[in-house]
């Protein structure tokens, strides 16, 4: 009897949402839509993974070794000293990238935990938290708002102290459903940064810290009215205005038509509207309004995600049969079941 590496892993890795306004490079929601990675050894090249790509929305990833997925996969098994498999990865992209739904985030929450799954029978998984680590460092390493609630799900808070990335989750009010715009134009968050000041005056850091506060306290307590002011923010926004002038315009109308309070989600392009009702009415307050302006997008109405990053189980018979064909039924291990009499 031996015990083998899983020959297929599938992980489901949320959309997130994150800044939530005044919680710049902060505050984090994981959203109920998915992308969906799939890794089976395959093929006999471990530096090139065979990579398919289902769904129009992936169209433009890469689907070569320096895909984002195969590189956080392969660092997690680099770091723990196991041999890199030759495989076959296929993702189910749902959640559009460069649109500030945190798409990056779940390649790269998606691919550590793949990994993580990989080597579980070697006894060699390691914890979320140290997951986390990873995951920030592989996301460009100096915001953690989409990686956090990406692997542990809910509302997070999450801030770097002395080099180590704390992150507390909560749960997000199941009464709020989050109405998202997307337009048809990508914003890119590396050149949305650079357009930030690298000082702000003290008033607009007093008035993002109580609004942060406001923000928090009101999903807490179900203080739904004062989320509007508590999404208010003058550290990004105004500055990334420029690439998306109708903004202001499509949160105004959000508001108007019965959301709570609404902001660009991550670095844009999304606009996100937190609301208890009216969603429809919402959606379509925020495309009229953007057409008008000229700008053309897709919505989606989610309920918050309130676990992260999942496993998905691949069937027992589907593993049998895989080992089975591939090793012979001697190396085939599995659990007692209880009444097995095994
Ligand atoms: N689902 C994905 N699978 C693999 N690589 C991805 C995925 N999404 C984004 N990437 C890669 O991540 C890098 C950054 O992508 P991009 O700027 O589009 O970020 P994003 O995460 O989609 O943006 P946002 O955080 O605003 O949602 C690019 O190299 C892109 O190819
Ligand atoms: N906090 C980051 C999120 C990027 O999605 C930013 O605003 O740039």
């Amino acid at each position: 009897m031996a015990l083998v590496l899983p020959v297929s892993v599938t992980v489901l890795t949320p959309a997130t949402s994150a800044n939530l306004g005044p919680g710049f490079d902060s505050l984090g929601l994981a959203l109920q839509i998915y992308n969906r990675f799939e890794v089976e050894e395959w093929g006999s090249d471990p530096d090139h993974p065979h990579i398919e790509v289902l769904g129009a929305l992936g169209e433009g990833l890469s689907t070569g070794p320096d895909n984002m997925f195969f590189q956080t996969f392969v660092l997690l098994l680099k770091r723990l000293q196991v041999p890199i498999p030759s495989v076959r990865i296929r993702m189910t992209i749902n959640i559009p990238h460069g649109c500030g739904l945190g798409s990056s985030a779940t390649a790269v929450v998606g691919g550590l935990m793949a990994a993580n799954e990989w080597v579980r029978t070697l006894g060699l998984a390691v914890p979320k938290e140290e997951l986390l680590e990873m995951a920030v460092e592989a996301e460009a390493g100096n915001h953690p708002d989409n990686v956090a609630p990406a692997l542990l799900g809910g509302l997070v808070a999450t801030t770097h102290v002395e080099g180590k990335i704390h992150a507390i989750k909560t749960k997000f009010p199941n009464s709020l459903r989050a109405v998202i715009f997307t337009p048809s134009f990508p914003m890119d968050t590396v050149a949305g940064r650079k357009l930030l000041p690298a000082n702000y005056p003290k008033a607009d850091v007093t008035f993002n810290t109580g609004r942060v506060a406001l923000l928090l306290t009101a999903l807490q307590t179900g203080s739904y009215e004062l989320i509007g002011e508590a999404m208010q923010d003058r550290l990004h926004q105004p500055y990334r205005q420029v690439l998306f002038p109708a903004m202001p315009d499509i949160i105004k109308a959000a508001v108007a038509a019965g959301a709570h309070g609404a902001c660009l989600s991550g670095g844009g392009s999304s606009l996100i509207a937190l609301a208890s009702s009216h969603f429809h009415d919402i959606l379509r307050a925020m495309q009229n309004t953007a057409r008008a302006a000229g700008v053309e997008g897709t919505g989606m109405i989610l309920r918050a995600d309130q676990n992260g990053a999942r496993v998905l189980n691949t069937p027992r018979s589907r593993i049998r049969k895989e080992v089975s064909a591939r090793y012979g039924d001697q190396f085939y291990w599995s659990p007692a079941r209880p009444g097995s009499g095994r």
